[in-house]
């Protein structure tokens, strides 16, 4: 099997003067879950169109399940599953018909992939319901049993939590990691907001203005945005030494300036106090410290979030 479902090579798009995508390369390991996170207008859905055959770049290389040539990228793109923008939902249809006008159109035999797919996005049970009834939250499942249709490998989801409620975002999140863990389907969905895909993406891309900035797997991004006590004493090591024996952590460190970051007890922050004063240690400064993700994504492309 292939390491990588996706890789692009200096992709580049350009639309008359606008550049939506410029030079990117990026890669996408089989069996993750990669959060593709921009601004409106970085690029996303762009890259997305190219890499299902939707638009053309204007230069650069997309490489599918190991296959770049025309003609094997082609048939390489049968095993993609796609969710790009509101896909053609007939109002009038219930779930099912929706499913099956798919299915036709698409010329996947066998009828029963339709049940299934429903069944798979929880919308099984919807008899007679027409689609324009349905909430925000089961027209983006109704897409996705769409998307699966015909078993796709990996699934590209452009904003497929857009506009839904934190309900709506947590039970999306939980379709998406069911399938990627029980059918090793391997995901790229894209957000504008980081902290949606908390808890789901397994790898991270950075866009804006059409550049890749950064990928980073889920470990790094939480190491990046670690929160800590900023604990500033007349004696930090003696301390350090107070926290490895009163508080039973060497979770901590200590800067150059003496600053100490202590990255447990974080709940307990009067414990630690108490420990340190006990001791005789007259504390300068005692706060809580660190990015969340939504001011690391901001720093990231920035600080332009709202340009
Ligand atoms: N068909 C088009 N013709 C001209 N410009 C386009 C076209 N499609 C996209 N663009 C421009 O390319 C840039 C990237 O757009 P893209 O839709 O890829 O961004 P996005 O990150 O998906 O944002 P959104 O979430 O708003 O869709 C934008 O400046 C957009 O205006």
């Amino acid at each position: 099997m292939n390491e990588y479902v996706l890789r692009t090579n200096l992709l580049t798009k350009r639309y008359k003067q606008q550049l939506a995508l410029d030079n990117v390369d990026m890669s996408i390991r089989a069996g993750s879950i990669y959060g593709f996170i921009g601004q409106n207008g970085a690029g996303k859905s762009t890259l997305m169109k190219l890499v299902t055959g939707l638009a053309f770049q204007t230069s650069g290389s997309i490489e599918l399940f190991g296959q770049s040539e025309e003609k094997a990228l082609i048939e390489a793109r049968h095993r993609i599953g796609v969710a790009i923008e509101q896909p053609a939902l007939f109002p009038y249809m219930t779930a099912y018909e929706n499913v099956e006008a798919h299915r036709i159109q698409r010329g996947i035999p066998g009828r029963e992939c339709v049940a299934q797919a429903l069944k798979l996005v929880g919308l099984g049970e919807t008899g007679r319901k027409k689609a324009r009834n349905f909430s925000l939250g089961m027209k983006q499942r109704l897409s996705l049993a769409v998307a699966l249709l015909g078993d796709p490998e990996f699934l590209i989801l452009d904003e497929p939590t857009n506009g839904l409620d934190p309900m709506g975002v947590v039970e999306m999140r939980e379709l998406l990691r069911k399938l990627n863990r029980e059918r090793g389907i391997t995901i790229l969905i894209s957000s504008h907001i980081l902290s949606e895909l908390h808890q789901l993406a397994t790898h991270y891309g950075i866009i804006h203005h059409g550049k890749l900035l950064e990928q980073l797997t889920a470990d790094e991004l939480q190491a990046r945005c670690r929160t800590f006590l900023h604990i500033k004493v007349d004696a930090p090591e003696r301390a350090a030494a107070v926290i490895e024996r009163e508080l039973d952590t060497n979770e901590f460190e200590v800067l150059e300036n003496g600053a100490i970051r202590l990255y447990a007890h974080l709940e307990r922050p009067g414990r630690v106090s108490s420990a340190l004063a006990a001791h005789g240690l007259e504390i300068e400064q005692f706060m809580p410290m660190g990015e969340d993700l939504e001011s690391y994504f901001t720093a990231r492309i920035g600080g332009g979030a709202h340009e």
